[in-house]
């Protein structure tokens, strides 16, 4: 396995289990970055030796610059940094595991350089989903989904025809307040809301999981992905996170990808794709779960889940708005400024203040971006 992965928020949850895989099976690993986490970048590049770095906090660049001071490795900061790293000539993959919407121009830039990408960072295609897949096509770059419910449909595509496709089953856990009342989240904890059943994960996504966004966000992402139309995307909560999700043909067979609620396998797969060999994980076994449930989301109490599913109805900018308000929301509610059930009026909110507009360019995209942005600020300032 002589690939050479470029990896982007190589400190976080996504990055360490890459780190893991490329170890495993031998990756080199040319390009490593992280926002501001110094001390876990310095480890990484000393470790796994990269001829790239990058600290996008231009306030730790220093620190860092003179902890690497004896390695050979070249350090860059900033958007330009990660850039940079996005178009390596040396690296055959970029993983793209940066969260929120700041990953879409590594993304774009990486399409404009022909890398294909193991993309994680799903709001980049919230966001920009549009000039991504266009600018993938145009450019014959292949994006390897990351996120495991899209990795589930990309694997239970493979030999089979897309056009006899009928719809998608994408799977939610639910969270960690499945069955709650819309009452009863008004009194949820943080500490709560970061406790998923299943999964652990960055606290961004974390948080989604918990309002239902992340399923939103997967929702526009497979759009994309795989070219759905809204009415081809059937959300089930699935409590144990064992079925992944799965695909309908016309002839209603319906064909499900399964394993164990791990990273790694999807992570693998999408850096190794085609090949199939042992993941640093455990095995699936069925009988230890002995039950499997599907039900049905309640869309009426998780707000954030609805608007997302209707910002990509109605399309132009309403899913970069959404996403963007939700950033804004989930990083107000993190720093103890606004409570749990305030991320979904927010959200929610969006879809009344902005008129629609239509999204051609990146600047268009960072425009409905900082509009959003804005109007949150504002808006928990006033309260
Ligand atoms: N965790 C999971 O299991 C899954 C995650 N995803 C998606 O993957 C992405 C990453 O999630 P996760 O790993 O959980 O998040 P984490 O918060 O654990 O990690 C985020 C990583 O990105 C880095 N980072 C953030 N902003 C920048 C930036 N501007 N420039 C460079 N590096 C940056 C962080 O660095 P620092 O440490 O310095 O802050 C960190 O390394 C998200 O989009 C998420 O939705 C999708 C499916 C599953
Ligand atoms: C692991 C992964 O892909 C996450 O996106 C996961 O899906 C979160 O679980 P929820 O189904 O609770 O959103
Ligand atoms: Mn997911």
């Amino acid at each position: 396995m002589n690939k050479t992965v470029s990896i982007l928020g190589s400190t976080g949850s996504i990055g360490t289990q890459s780190l893991e895989v490329c170890e495993k099976h031998g990756l080199r690993v040319a390009a490593l970055a992280a926002h501001s986490s110094v001390e876990a970048l310095e480890q990484q590049i000393r470790k796994y030796k990269p001829s790239y770095a990058c600290i996008y906090n231009e306030d730790k660049y220093s620190d860092l610059k003179s902890r690497i001071g004896d390695m050979n490795v070249r350090l860059l900061t900033g958007m330009d940094g990660l850039c940079t790293l996005a178009s390596l000539d040396e690296a055959d993959i970029i993983l793209n595991s940066v969260v929120g919407m700041v990953g879409l121009l590594p993304t774009l830039t990486a399409i404009s350089a022909g890398k294909d990408i193991a993309l994680a960072n799903k709001e980049t295609l919230v966001a920009g989903g549009e000039l991504v897949m266009k600018a993938a096509a145009d450019r014959g770059v292949r994006i390897y989904p990351v996120d495991s419910e899209h990795s589930a449909i990309f694997q239970c595509l493979q030999g089979n025809k897309r056009s006899q496709l009928s719809k998608i089953i994408l799977t939610a856990s639910g969270g960690p307040f499945f069955g709650r009342s819309y009452d009863e989240l008004k009194t949820v904890t943080k500490a709560q809301a970061l406790h998923h059943p299943n999964w652990d994960m960055g606290n961004k996504i974390t948080i989604d999981s918990a309002t239902l966004m992340n399923k939103g966000l997967e929702f526009i992402e497979a759009k994309w992905l795989f070219d759905l139309a809204p009415d081809q995307i059937e959300i089930v909560v699935h409590r144990q996170s064992v079925v992944h999700s799965a695909v309908e043909y016309n002839d209603y067979s319906v064909i499900a990808q399964l394993g164990v609620p791990d990273m790694k396998i999807p992570i693998q797969y999408a850096l190794l794709y085609p090949d199939r060999v042992s993941c640093p994980t455990g095995r699936l076994s069925l009988t230890d779960y002995g039950k499997l449930t599907f039900e049905k989301p309640d869309y009426a109490t998780f707000k954030c889940l609805s608007a997302a599913i209707e910002a990509i109805k109605r399309g132009g900018a309403y899913p970069c708005l959404v996403n963007s308000a939700n950033e804004e929301a989930v990083r107000a509610f993190l720093h103890d400024e606004i409570e749990f059930i305030e991320i979904g009026e927010i959200v929610s909110s969006v879809l009344d203040k902005f008129d629609i507009s239509d999204i051609r360019t990146y600047d268009d995209v960072m425009k409905s971006d900082k509009a959003a942005r804005e109007y949150v600020r504002k808006h928990i300032e006033a309260k």
